[in-house]
């Protein structure tokens, strides 16, 4: 089989994940030869600004797809999270991994968990998801905005002004960073998981079918009908990542796919949540769109996206 390409943008975590999954196919095929090739996104040269202003979830994906059309690369690693509900044409997920840890971190100064932090202490993060439901929970928190990667975030935590700052588990895990540092694992009751968290995403060419089968093997059937299901919600709630929004599914002792999703206003008074449980990942992901919807999701989505066309 011929060399495999593997783009890869060039932060600490993509890196980690990148050659972590290289590692593990290789074990599965020791014949195969992998190459990582380093990209630079323009997510990763705008930090300055809050990543929905710019463009959203495809900011970090979108020049890596564009070498895998033109075969520079032919496949590449990417945090589930960040993946747009949407694919370019001829691009597919050609192996979704298992999961790892889905859940929110906490990590404060002084190690104090969510429920004992001062009133107006400074919660650190830039997801509008975070910022909702840490805010539903907490109305006397504040929340600033903190942006980066993971390291440049856990600096701030000590430089800056920040009581605290939530990551997901799932980075610092891979980073194998989380027993020393997390002080509170958040549970999904409190802040129900991004969309894909904690997943991993091995996208390719739709027609590379030499290296599609090679993945396949590679793909766990629990973590894929769980995402699918989420990104079926996803896809049919359009939120981008202008609104607060969450989902998670996880597999009944059954195996049917119980799935949660939310969404809610960024100071987090207004909080839609329903949970559908069903055997077809996408049926559920549309019904528990739909049931938000006519809680009143879909208004306050096209309410946001109101004022984004006024500037
Ligand atoms: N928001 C950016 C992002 N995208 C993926 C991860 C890593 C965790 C994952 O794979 O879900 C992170 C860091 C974080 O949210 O703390």
């Amino acid at each position: 089989m011929r060399k495999i390409i593997v783009g890869s943008r060039r932060s600490k975590l993509a890196l980690t994940q990148t050659n972590w999954v290289i590692d593990q196919l290789r074990r599965l095929n020791p014949a195969v030869d992998f190459e990582v090739k380093e990209i630079v996104t323009k997510g990763d040269k705008i930090l300055d600004v809050t990543l929905s202003k710019v463009g959203g979830k495809g900011l970090f994906v979108k020049e890596i797809e564009q070498a895998m059309l033109d075969k520079e690369i032919d496949m590449a690693v990417h945090s589930m999270k960040d993946m747009p509900a949407v694919l370019p044409e001829g691009l597919t997920i050609g192996c979704i991994p298992e999961r790892e840890d889905y859940r929110d971190a906490l990590i404060s100064k002084g190690h104090v968990k969510l429920a004992d932090l001062k009133p107006g202490a400074i919660v650190g993060t830039s997801s509008l998801r975070r910022g909702s439901q840490i805010l539903a929970k907490r109305p006397d928190l504040e929340i600033k905005w903190i942006r980066g990667n993971i390291d440049t975030r856990l600096a701030k935590l000590e430089t800056e002004e920040y009581d605290a700052i939530i990551l997901a588990a799932a980075g610092l895990s891979r980073m194998g960073w989380t027993k020393e540092i997390v002080t509170e694992f958040i549970d999904p009751d409190i802040c129900l998981p991004a969309v894909g968290q904690g997943a991993l995403s091995i996208e390719c060419r739709e027609d590379d079918h030499e290296l599609r089968r090679l993945l396949d093997a590679f793909t766990c059937e629990e973590t894929k009908r769980t995402v699918l299901a989420e990104r079926a919600f996803l896809h049919k709630m359009e939120g981008g990542c202008q609104v607060p929004i969450a989902g998670f599914a996880r597999l009944t002792e059954n195996g049917e796919v119980s799935l949660t999703g939310l969404v809610g206003s960024p100071d987090g008074r207004t909080i839609y949540k329903d949970m559908v449980v069903g055997d077809d990942p996408e049926t559920i992901g549309y019904q528990v769109a739909e049931n938000l919807s006519e809680l009143g999701a879909k208004a306050l989505i096209d309410a946001v996206k109101e004022e984004l066309d006024e500037g």
